[in-house]
């Protein structure tokens, strides 16, 4: 479905340049849910961006169903950190949900249908009327997914899109991308740097390496679902897991591991 190769980014030139990716590749599934996770600036955004289309890559090439990308395609969605800023403060929820539709040309009908289905899935049927300002951030970030979800978009991008907001909204909203890409079907990219959320939401967790970037390693997330905020984090293989994708990303070994124990202690 996605396909990223030898992707590299350089920001600038000369002595002011700063090389945020070094070289990635990976491929995405249709319906995968995969998590890119790495160190604090090593390039996850800068990342997302490029295969967003929001971006050119400096060197290498991101494909969608073999389709070379140089823009954000038809297909795609996009779910930013800061929803306050995402969204237009003087439209109302529905135009907000509505405006992005102009691009695929749509009859009314179809419109209103597409609101009114991705308000709902999101449990704000009856928000459409109000303005951004009047919600709440958790809200808000609702709104933000249901205008991707009318978008009807194949592929998901999502930045950190949960990071500004407190634990129990995070969770709800967690559950919330898990349930859509299930009825949905969509594909998912979600970028976090929070390991306990990779862990629980992906099939695939992506560790990046610090900047300039590299894939250190992809791990498969063999957790059943439906997964739960409770009981899926109390299996033995969630800490397995966990601990190891936090490892990958400190980038320890297990002696190392014990050391820093040692030394805290
Ligand atoms: N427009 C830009 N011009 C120059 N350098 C940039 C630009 N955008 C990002 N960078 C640099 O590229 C590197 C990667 O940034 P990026 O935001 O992609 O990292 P990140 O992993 O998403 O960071 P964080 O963990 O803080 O969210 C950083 O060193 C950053 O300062």
């Amino acid at each position: 479905m996605l396909e990223v190769r030898g992707l590299g980014k350089t920001y600038g030139d000369g002595p002011q340049a700063v090389h945020a990716i070094d070289e990635i590749n990976f491929t995405v599934a249709r319906s995968e849910f995969v998590c890119v996770v790495g160190p604090s600036g090593c390039g996850k955004t800068t990342l997302l961006r490029c295969l967003a289309g929001l971006m050119s890559a400096s060197t290498g090439q991101v494909s969608i169903e073999g389709r070379r990308l140089d823009r954000t395609p038809e297909e795609m969605a996009i779910v930013f950190q800061d929803y306050s800023r995402s969204l237009f403060p003087w439209m109302s929820v529905e135009q907000n949900i509505a405006f992005p539709l102009r691009r695929k040309r749509l009859g009314r009908a179809k419109q209103q249908q597409l609101i009114k289905d991705s308000l709902e899935a999101v449990n704000l049927a009856d928000a459409g009327r109000r303005y951004p300002w009047q919600l709440s951030g958790g809200m808000q970030q609702r709104v933000a997914i249901a205008r991707a979800l009318a978008y009807e978009p194949q592929v998901l991008l999502m930045d950190e899109p949960f990071a500004a907001l407190d634990a129990q909204t995070r969770a709800d909203l967690e559950d919330l991308t898990l349930k859509l890409r299930h009825e949905y079907g969509v594909t998912v990219v979600f970028v976090t740097h929070d390991i306990d959320e990779a862990v629980y939401l992906a099939d695939r967790v992506i560790a990046l390496t610090p900047r300039p970037t590299r894939v250190r390693e992809v791990i498969d997330i063999d957790l059943p679902r439906p997964r739960n905020q409770l009981t899926t984090k109390e299996l033995p293989d969630f800490a397995r897991l966990r601990g190891h994708v936090y490892r990958q990303v400190r980038q320890l070994d297990d002696g190392a591991d014990q050391r820093e124990a040692a030394t805290a202690s």
